[in-house]
């Protein structure tokens, strides 16, 4: 049995009466694929702050490696140390790649910057070539400002920048959701040979159902905070026990897609989904409104 890369026991965060995460665990293997699906709201940003650092949790733990975060962190010292040790459990890569680097930084400056920080004593430019080739990066591309990138690329910079960090979980947050098509597929594609490379595991967040049915093994739904279903991505999207997520998979749009019959259904659905939440959802956002979720990646 592979150790685990992550394990989330009992997280809570609460934002005055919003209960954001509400009693969350889960577990994902070592260089395993775990995603948490769920509409805008449903809690899961939050989680993924919390497991990256970002947030404190009310309640619960975060393991790393089997280790609790407190307890590395007690190891690691204070301030800078503690802050690059958390870099190197958990590391992040955003939506919009553009925002997360430095406009004025070529990529091979991005890269030998975080080595520099992380692994001051290593050679960087075997490190540099290798992390490039790993996301099919060439030569042209290492010398330019990300502004000269395409959209794809500055998210293939991103993922670099993650992996040189050696980190055990990447937590990619809606990570392709703002590129075209054929080029979230690469991106996924380039995702999943990484994946059988390195042990790294991934924490999807997406509200993407086919890029979770293409890149995870484990499925996470939650919806009010709380986690409604989670189990295999194949068995859960097969054969979803709860009717969230049974909604959330006939909002798929695809050919013959009614918005008027999903809403309806919705409507049908809402007293069984909504008798253990907290009725935040507001009652005009229809499926039809949530123009995220949808299959982009078949
Ligand atoms: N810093 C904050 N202050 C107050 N409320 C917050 C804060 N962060 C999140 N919330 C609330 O917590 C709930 C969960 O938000 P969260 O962003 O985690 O959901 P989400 O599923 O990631 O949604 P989205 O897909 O839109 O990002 C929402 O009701 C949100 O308004």
């Amino acid at each position: 049995m592979p150790e685990n890369a992550l394990a989330v026991k009992g997280l809570r965060r609460t934002f005055g009466t919003v209960r954001a995460v509400d009693d969350v665990s889960f577990t994902l293997p070592e260089g395993g694929s775990l995603g948490i699906v769920g509409e805008s709201g449903s809690g899961k940003t939050t989680t993924a702050r919390i497991v990256v650092g970002l947030e404190q949790a009310d309640e619960g733990e975060v393991l790393v490696r089997g280790r609790s975060r407190a307890e590395r962190e007690r190891g690691a010292g204070r301030g800078r140390a503690r802050r690059l040790a958390r870099a190197r459990e958990v590391q992040m890569v955003f939506q919009d790649p553009y925002l997360s680097l430095d406009p004025r930084t070529s990529v091979e400056a991005v890269l030998r910057e975080t080595l520099r920080l992380h692994f001051p004593e290593r050679d960087p430019d075997k490190r540099i070539r290798q992390l490039l080739d790993q996301v099919g990066l060439g030569t042209r591309a290492a010398d330019a400002l990300p502004r000269r990138l395409s959209g794809g690329q500055r998210q293939r910079v991103a993922i670099a920048r993650a992996l040189a960090v050696e980190p055990a979980v990447l937590v990619l947050d809606e990570a392709v959701a703002a590129l075209d098509v054929s080029v979230q597929a690469q991106i996924l594609n380039l995702l999943a040979d990484i994946r059988e490379e390195t042990s790294v595991g991934y924490l999807f967040i997406t509200h993407d159902l086919g890029v979770v049915r293409c890149v995870t093994d484990e499925i996470v739904v939650m919806r009010h905070g709380a986690v409604v279903e989670a189990g295999p991505t194949a068995e859960v999207l097969a054969a979803p026990r709860h009717p969230y997520t049974r909604l959330l998979l006939d909002s798929v749009p695809r050919p013959g897609w009614d918005p008027e019959a999903i809403s309806a259904a919705r409507r049908a659905l809402e007293p069984a989904v909504t008798g253990s939440g907290t009725g935040r959802e507001s009652a005009d956002e229809g499926p039809q409104d949530r123009p995220g979720v949808e299959s982009r990646v078949q």
